[in-house]
């Protein structure tokens, strides 16, 4: 039987960098995990693919996939909805692999209660100074919109005890080393050998 694959769960405030992170992990050429490509209803930023970076959806086909019971998990975030493909992640967790999630906090919370199995991952900013700087240069927020992603954001790093890790976005290298030891550990402690010499010896 094939032994199941990790499931890797990223989140943290809004501004952090969980987005920038991850596509750091992922334009490593030795990252063996797989990222679960989200569904939103948000419109596509330029440069964003269908299929690469989320398959887009109407609100109506998100959901219709929320009743169908497609989404693993789902959030309103900032007006839009966002949620994770279910038969994506088991599939894939099936064959072996490792699945990668990057999603926010409410999400994250969700995925806790379905697979508690997981290992959760909580990106915290160096300084709430430091995130307020990068929502900030970030652009598009008018400072109402920050003032009361800020509140958020202290809300949400309230939580982080409830992760099994709290890595610090001080450098974005400095971070994706940080995950990937912590998934090599992961999997050392989960006894995956373990499990494969006794299967092996229990055969003989
Ligand atoms: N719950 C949930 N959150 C998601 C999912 N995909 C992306 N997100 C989060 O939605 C938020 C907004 O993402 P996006 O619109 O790409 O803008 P960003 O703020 O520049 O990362 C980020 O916090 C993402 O981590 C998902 O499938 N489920
Ligand atoms: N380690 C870092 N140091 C400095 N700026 C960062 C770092 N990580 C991310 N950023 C910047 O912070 C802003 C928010 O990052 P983003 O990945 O969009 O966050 P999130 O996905 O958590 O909302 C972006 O402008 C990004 O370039």
């Amino acid at each position: 039987m094939v032994e199941k694959g990790l499931l890797i769960v990223l989140s943290g405030p809004s501004g952090v960098g969980k987005g920038t992170v991850r596509k750091a992990i992922f334009d490593r050429p030795d990252t063996a995990f797989e990222y679960s490509i989200s569904m939103t209803t948000r419109n596509p930023r330029e440069g964003e693919i269908h299929g690469v970076d989320y398959f887009f959806k109407s609100r109506d086909e998100f959901e219709a996939l929320i009743e169908q019971g497609k989404l693993l998990e789902y959030a309103e975030f900032v007006g839009n909805y966002y949620g994770t493909p279910v038969d994506y992640v088991r599939e894939t967790l099936d064959s072996g692999k490792d699945v990668f999630l990057e999603i926010e906090v409410q999400g994250a919370r969700q995925v806790r209660e379905k697979f508690p199995e997981g290992l959760f991952i909580f990106l915290a900013p160096p300084s709430l100074t430091e995130l307020e700087n990068r929502i900030t240069t970030r652009g598009t927020e008018t400072e109402e919109l920050i003032r009361q992603r800020m509140k958020a954001a202290k809300e949400e790093i309230e939580l982080m005890d409830l992760y099994d890790y709290v890595v610090e976005n001080d450098r974005v290298e400095n971070a994706c080393e940080r995950i990937n030891a912590i998934v090599i550990a992961e999997h050392c402690r989960r006894e995956r050998v373990t499990h494969r010499y006794k299967t092996m010896l229990e055969s003989e």
